[in-house]
């Protein structure tokens, strides 16, 4: 059962940083005994209010990281700090939208965007009205008591990301929310995703396998290695803001995406 705040310890004094992995490994054990070296000494640290994109060959452990970040995956070793607190299990602090946003298909919109404050048993009066605020952000208004079978996958997509910061966590956890959709779809919720981040002032880590959507939204791009998954390269984009979709087709933009897609000529293959 869903904890709220019991994955967080205090600890002494403040930390400028939001984020905080020191020494991350993770090893799986497979069900015939044999150990599956996911995570090998990640290190990262993220500033508050900043947009991280993570891109690596598949099966490098991305998921992993998010898993454990989000507090359902225990870690082998290593050190994990959000807001100045150790991370041990599920956090009001988190956020998580999946690739699909899996949403329960008896309840409206507005309910589904709600799930999270019932399971931390938080007060609905003061929530509601917030969780309207962010439908009609992402420009839904109207479709509050509509069924996610009435909507298009982009608009399922845009009630997963409000349910997932309805209760205003800092960090906001995003594992590839775009890769079922259709390409031009896929590029209006990135404009949206740079709007919802500029608005909500989140902390945003993205994991992606488009290297062209890491760097349209990220301040820095983390490229990781086949498994065990390392950090190889992190590229800090400075394209100013906002970012507008016609950025693409400048030269800029197409040095970040082969300075990131040359770590992947050998090592895998992304699909971007
Ligand atoms: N529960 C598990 N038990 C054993 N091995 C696992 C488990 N979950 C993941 N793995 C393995 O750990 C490695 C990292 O998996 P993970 O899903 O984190 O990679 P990923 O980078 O997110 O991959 P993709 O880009 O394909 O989604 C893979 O080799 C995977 O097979």
């Amino acid at each position: 059962m869903y904890q709220p705040n019991a994955g967080l310890s205090r600890m002494s004094g403040a930390d400028r940083r939001l984020v905080r992995i020191s020494n991350l490994e993770k090893k799986y054990q497979t069900r015939d005994g044999k150990a599956i070296h996911a995570l090998a000494d990640v290190n990262l640290d993220i500033e508050e209010g900043e947009f991280v994109s993570i891109v690596g060959p598949s099966g490098c452990g991305k998921t992993t990281l998010l898993k454990i970040l989000t507090g359902v995956l225990s870690r082998s070793s290593g050190d994990i700090l959000i807001a100045g607190s150790r991370l041990s299990g599920p956090s009001r602090e988190i956020g998580v939208v999946f690739q699909a946003p899996v949403l329960l298909p008896w309840r409206t919109v507005i309910e589904n965007v709600m799930v999270p404050i019932q399971v931390q048993k938080r007060d609905r009066a003061e929530f509601e009205s917030r969780a309207r605020r962010l439908l009609a952000m992402v420009g839904l208004a109207g479709f509050e008591d509509k069924y996610p079978s009435e909507l298009s996958g982009g608009m399922q997509q845009r009630v997963g990301i409000c349910r997932a910061l309805v209760h205003d966590p800092s960090f906001l956890l995003m594992d590839e929310p775009f890769g079922a959709l259709d390409a031009m779809t896929r590029e209006t919720m990135n404009e949206e995703l740079q709007r919802i981040w500029q608005e909500s002032k989140k902390t945003v880590l993205l994991v992606t396998h488009s290297i062209p959507e890491a760097v349209y939204l990220a301040d820095r791009v983390i490229v990781m290695t086949p498994r065990p998954g390392r950090i190889v390269e992190v590229i800090k984009v400075d394209l100013p803001r906002p970012r507008v979709l016609a950025m693409h087709n400048t030269a800029e933009f197409g040095k970040y995406v082969s300075a990131i897609r040359r770590h992947f000529n050998s090592a895998g293959k992304l699909d971007a």
